[in-house]
């Protein structure tokens, strides 16, 4: 079976016209991760909005092979393809965790049965709120919605920004079990994180970003 490709190609990114980081290579095929490391300001965040086409990098390249039968330069932001989870959880705070889910997967171009949906946040501890504003909820409760994206989604390609920020420690456990999943499926992971983060079983390559 074709395995997914991600190729980072003396890639720089930057804010404006000023690089951050410069030079970077990766390559990953269905099967791996990589945690993007660095300090606060590094890029890493830059870097995850260059992967998904929300910006240009200032020069290199990102080439995404699917394992379907795309052509090969197709522009990464193929809905179906991608899931991205921002810094931001994206959640809007008049909209229940039932309605934010549904928009957002219409957004990734997937209609999504509400009873899945309901199930899917039972399933995470969060039957309770599921018709609740997701503006009357915590911030760990809110992170947890917006991961549920992860349990709707079949996207092979997931772009994690600080996945576990706000988790508490069983919550954490559970988005690193999905994540290995994902993985060991034949799917392709790049996070970010400040806090160390063991994925079950799947090797997880670290790339530190060094500044320019
Ligand atoms: N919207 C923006 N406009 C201009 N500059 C920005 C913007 N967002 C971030 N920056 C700058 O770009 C640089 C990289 O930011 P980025 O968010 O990619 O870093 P990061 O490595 O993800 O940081 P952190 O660990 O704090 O999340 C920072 O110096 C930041 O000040």
């Amino acid at each position: 079976m074709t395995r997914p490709r991600l190729g980072i190609r003396n890639l720089s990114c930057g804010r404006g016209e000023r690089a951050l980081f410069a030079g970077l290579d990766i390559a990953l095929v269905g099967g791996e991760a990589a945690r993007i490391l660095g300090e606060n300001g590094a890029g890493k965040t830059t870097l995850l909005r260059t992967l998904s086409g929300l910006q240009q990098p200032l020069s290199g390249e990102v080439i995404w092979e699917s394992a379907s039968d795309r052509p090969a330069d197709d522009a990464l932001l193929l809905k179906d393809e991608l899931c991205f989870v921002g810094h931001d959880n994206a959640l809007n705070a008049a909209l229940t965790p039932v309605e934010n889910l549904d928009v957002l997967m219409r957004l990734c171009g997937r209609r999504v049965p509400e009873k899945r949906i309901r199930a899917t946040l039972a399933d995470l501890g969060l039957k309770r709120l599921a018709h609740r504003p997701c503006g009357r909820l915590s911030a760990g409760q809110k992170r947890r919605v917006s991961l549920a994206r992860l349990w709707l989604t079949d996207a092979p390609l997931w772009l994690l920004d600080e996945p576990a920020s706000a988790l508490d420690v069983e919550s954490r456990a559970v988005l690193c079990a999905r994540i290995a999943t994902h993985v060991s499926a034949g799917g392709i992971a790049v996070f970010t994180t400040h806090e160390a983060l063991t994925l079950p079983d799947v090797p997880v390559r670290s790339i530190e970003l060094s500044p320019c």
